[in-house]
């Protein structure tokens, strides 16, 4: 589609917004329409929905005249209107996603069963699980949820898109992160497969958004997301998102983007309590089939406050250094473990430069090989390691250190943590190599 018809189409439907028109008359007939094309004299335009084709199509209501209007004011040219269809009669869109494909997306673990609720997180726990019981229900849409780095936002999202596909599996989810909408964006335009993309998405029955503050400074992706969000919205998709910040405080964000976020609901999670950080640790222990003391439980809840990636963290780093001495988990233990890193003498400027430039001196890398798209392994390990690093050592969100190593998305580096983590449990050299390399970049 070239340029030239979606700006026509964009100006023409701002008079359409003119128009003595009602709200819900815009969200049904004329928000789903997506330009296609001009061919010969004619304005080609497309609705995914027969019923909605039908409705355009006739002339007692005269939208067809209307729309010829204001696309002749818009583009100073008279041109005939022609719809057509761009889906199957259900209103599913092809290419067919499947249903299994979307969930791959979705981390297992992330269940609403796993998530522990206390003071910090109950509201957001209680309109995550509303939504999905029954998102019609829930007037939640979209539903918005804040809060700062690892405080159990994208586990809520993945856990409304496992709740909504065990009660029916034929709904449609999608998860992404916003990097990754920008991303397959560009890509969609570079190829000429804009209409893929915008298929893909507007035919979701659930859109999970994670970090989407992130599109905030990126005009065509805020634009896109926009139309994206104004067609699931008018077919009651929902649609849920995370940030960082409540909408009115994301800088640069288009303020029609804020106002629609305040159409929903925005709940926030706020740092966990002494007592939820105890019951989260426990949880996990349990869940890792490891028996941790007590006194060991409370010493790791009371030193690691601010989030709860860091509090899995601490746990796992005691474990696993207890398997590797003694064999038992003490206080003494988690004391030890735990000194340098969180009794206020945290280095304050460890920066990604530094441990891509660490990890690379170690492996004989260069930060361009490391920041390649090569996967072989000789680059790939190092570049999971120095991962790995930036997501224990700094509070850069995943797709942060996605984008920092050679744009790569969000799950690439949840797997490389995850993998790094347990090859750690399995190979002492390994976690002898990672606490070294830790110390140097520290600077001790
Ligand atoms: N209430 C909770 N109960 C159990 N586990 C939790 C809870 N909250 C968070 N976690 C765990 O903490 C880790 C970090 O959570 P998550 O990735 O959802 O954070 P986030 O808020 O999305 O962070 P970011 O902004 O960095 O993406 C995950 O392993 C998650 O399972």
């Amino acid at each position: 589609m070239s340029t030239d018809v979606k700006t026509l189409w964009d100006d023409a439907f701002q008079l359409i917004l003119e128009e003595n028109l009602y709200e819900s008359q815009i969200n049904t007939w004329f928000r789903p329409i997506q330009p296609i094309a001009i061919r010969d004299d004619a304005l080609i335009l497309g609705v995914s929905r027969e019923f909605v084709l039908n409705h355009l199509k006739k002339n007692n209501n005269n939208y067809k005249n209307l729309i010829r209007r204001v696309v002749k004011e818009a583009g100073g040219r008279d041109l005939d209107i022609q719809f057509v269809l761009t889906a199957d009669g259900e209103g599913r869109a092809m290419p067919a996603e499947n249903a299994a494909e979307s969930l791959s997306h979705l981390n297992p673990k992330y269940t609403f069963d796993s998530f522990v609720v206390g003071q910090s997180n109950q509201f957001a726990h209680a309109a995550s699980l509303a939504v999905a019981e029954n998102p019609i229900e829930a007037h939640a849409n979209p539903l918005f949820i804040y809060g700062g780095v690892g405080l159990g936002k994208t586990h809520l999202m993945h856990a409304i898109g496992h709740f909504m596909h065990r009660n029916d599996p034929n709904k449609r989810i999608l998860y992404v992160t916003s990097e990754q909408f920008t991303n397959e964006f560009i890509a969609s335009i570079q190829t000429n497969r804009n209409e893929e993309f915008r298929r893909k998405y507007r035919s979701q029955d659930l859109l999970l958004i994670d970090d989407i503050q992130f599109i905030a400074d990126k005009e065509s992706t805020m634009d896109e997301f926009f139309h994206t969000f104004n067609e699931l919205h008018a077919r009651d998709k929902q649609i849920v998102l995370t940030s960082d910040k409540p909408p009115k405080d994301i800088q640069k964000l288009e303020q029609r983007l804020i106002s629609r976020f305040a159409w929903g609901l925005v709940v926030d999670i706020q740092a966990p309590d002494l007592e939820t950080r105890i019951a989260i640790l426990r949880n996990k222990a349990e869940s890792d089939g490891f028996d941790v003391p007590d006194e060991v439980i409370n010493y790791i809840a009371t030193h690691v406050k601010s989030n709860i990636r860091e509090l899995e963290g601490a746990l796992s780093r005691v474990t696993a250094y207890s398997k590797l001495t003694t064999g038992v988990i003490t206080e003494e233990t988690a004391a030890t473990v735990l000194k340098d890193i969180y009794e206020n003498n945290r280095p304050v400027a460890i920066t990604v430069e530094r441990i891509k430039d660490v990890v690379c001196e170690k492996y004989q890398l260069t930060v361009e090989q490391m920041d390649s798209k090569k996967r072989s392994r000789p680059l790939a390990y190092p570049r999971q390691i120095a991962m790995y690093l930036t997501r224990e050592l700094t509070d850069m969100s995943l797709p942060k250190i996605g984008q920092e190593f050679g744009g790569r998305d969000h799950s690439t580096v949840i797997h490389a943590c995850d993998k790094i983590k347990d090859d750690m449990e399995k190979d002492t050299n390994l976690y002898v190599t990672i606490e070294s390399l830790k110390e140097t970049i520290k600077g001790n």
